[in-house]
């Protein structure tokens, strides 16, 4: 069996060489002429897998080692009978860790405490639903915007007018979508950010296209009291730099970018080929993970509890060694900063997750200890 995959999917080896041969390729050089006999396709977001990469191939299943599923034509792959799977979830910690670090970074540049802050999530799935969980946690007041799951539940949610008008603080966790009863392309358009509240911070970690960018860098250029975070941009690797530098953090799309969170991606797609196959699987993506380098930290009781958050988010992962790195790949030319931004996702240095984490407390401190757990972190 032949096999193509992504060369930035880790562990392909471990997990897929015993089922045949593997081809490497950079995602986005991933044509038709490359698949060739190819009989499974592995990619991850950045390979448009539709009619124009499929027809005509010998592809009978294809993996996404990623979340997000809006580069796959999911319509043509059912049409054809081709089996796919995706990831769902493999990453989210990753990214409500991201956010975590944005949050801090943004509240030390304006000196605004965060709990005094009314926090919006938009699209409440596996990373929204997981952050809602971790800010309701740490006692801060969230309102969730998710009308697909609205339509289905009983809960707390609002309209995205609502999140508007409210929130101090709008977070983006929605799909890319341009069709249904709520599509995401453009959700926050120019007449959306038109209304966000004055000293709003805008956080896009989802797709780049859900927030309009245009409209965005007018909006920012235009006041200065708004802030905004993104991770994700309409056209990467094309980035629009006078957006990026209005920006208070601007990454080249990695908030998800745990080792964790990759690994795990390679090993869920790997679980969905084996049971395509009807095979049982026997690589333990545990046996494989390597010990996280910090593994314990300690807190006294008393520690302040608002630099104790900080502290912990940030000894884990501080997403402004990823802005700087960014920063400085933006001024080359249109070309060299395309290049830059695969190389900055290719060469990732390896970042874990706050999961798992110990924090050993003196004394009781019970705020402290239900503040870690809200974390994530494990308080003994
Ligand atoms: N920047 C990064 O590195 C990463 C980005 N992502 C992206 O984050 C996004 C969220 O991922 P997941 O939470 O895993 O997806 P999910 O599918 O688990 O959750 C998405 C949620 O959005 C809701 N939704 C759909 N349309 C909506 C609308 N118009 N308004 C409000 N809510 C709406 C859905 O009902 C669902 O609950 C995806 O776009 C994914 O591709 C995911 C991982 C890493
Ligand atoms: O999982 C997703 O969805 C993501 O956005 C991934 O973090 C993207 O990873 P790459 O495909 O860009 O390597």
């Amino acid at each position: 069996m032949q096999i193509l995959a992504d060369e930035n999917i880790p562990l392909i080896d471990a997990f897929f060489s015993a089922f045949g041969e593997i081809r490497q390729l950079p995602g986005r050089a991933i044509e038709r002429a490359a698949l060739a006999d190819a009989e499974v396709l592995l990619v991850r977001s950045v390979t448009r897998v539709d009619a124009g990469l499929l027809e005509g191939s010998r592809v009978r299943f294809v993996g996404t080692c990623t979340i997000g599923t809006d580069h796959l034509d999911l319509e043509y792959l059912r049409q054809r009978g081709i089996a796919w799977a995706s990831a769902p979830g493999c990453n989210a910690r990753g990214v409500v860790d991201y956010v975590l670090g944005s949050l801090f970074s943004l509240a030390e540049r304006q000196g605004v405490d965060l709990a005094s802050r009314c926090y919006g999530v938009i699209g409440a799935g596996q990373v929204g639903g997981r952050l809602v969980e971790v800010l309701r946690g740490l006692g801060w007041r969230v309102l969730v915007c998710d009308p697909l799951r609205q339509a289905v539940e009983e809960g707390d949610f609002v309209d995205l007018p609502t999140v508007l008008r409210e929130c101090d603080v709008l977070s983006l966790h929605t799909p890319l979508t341009r069709e249904g009863a709520h599509p995401t392309w453009h959700l926050l358009g120019r007449e959306q950010l038109a209304q966000l509240r004055p000293g709003s911070w805008l956080i896009n970690v989802s797709r780049g296209a859900v927030v309009d960018n245009r409209a965005l860098r007018e909006v920012l250029a235009a006041r200065s009291d708004l802030q905004a975070v993104l991770d994700v941009w309409e056209g990467e690797p094309q980035v629009d730099v006078a957006l990026a530098g209005l920006c208070h953090i601007a990454t080249p799309h990695i908030a998800g970018y745990s080792l964790d969170g990759k690994l795990r991606g390679t090993a869920q797609v790997y679980r969905a080929f084996c049971e395509h196959l009807g095979v049982p699987p026997s690589v333990q993506l545990d046996e494989l993970l390597p010990p996280p380098w910090l593994y314990e930290l300690g807190l006294d009781g008393g520690a302040d509890p608002a630099w104790a958050l900080a502290m912990l988010c940030r000894a884990v992962y501080d997403p402004r060694r990823d802005d700087a790195d960014f920063r400085r790949s933006l001024s080359g030319d249109e070309q060299a900063r395309c290049s830059a931004f695969d190389a900055l996702r290719k060469h990732y240095p390896p970042r874990r997750e706050i999961d798992g984490l110990r924090v050993r407390l003196s004394g009781e401190a019970p705020l402290l200890r239900q503040l870690v757990r809200a974390l994530g972190a494990l308080p003994v």
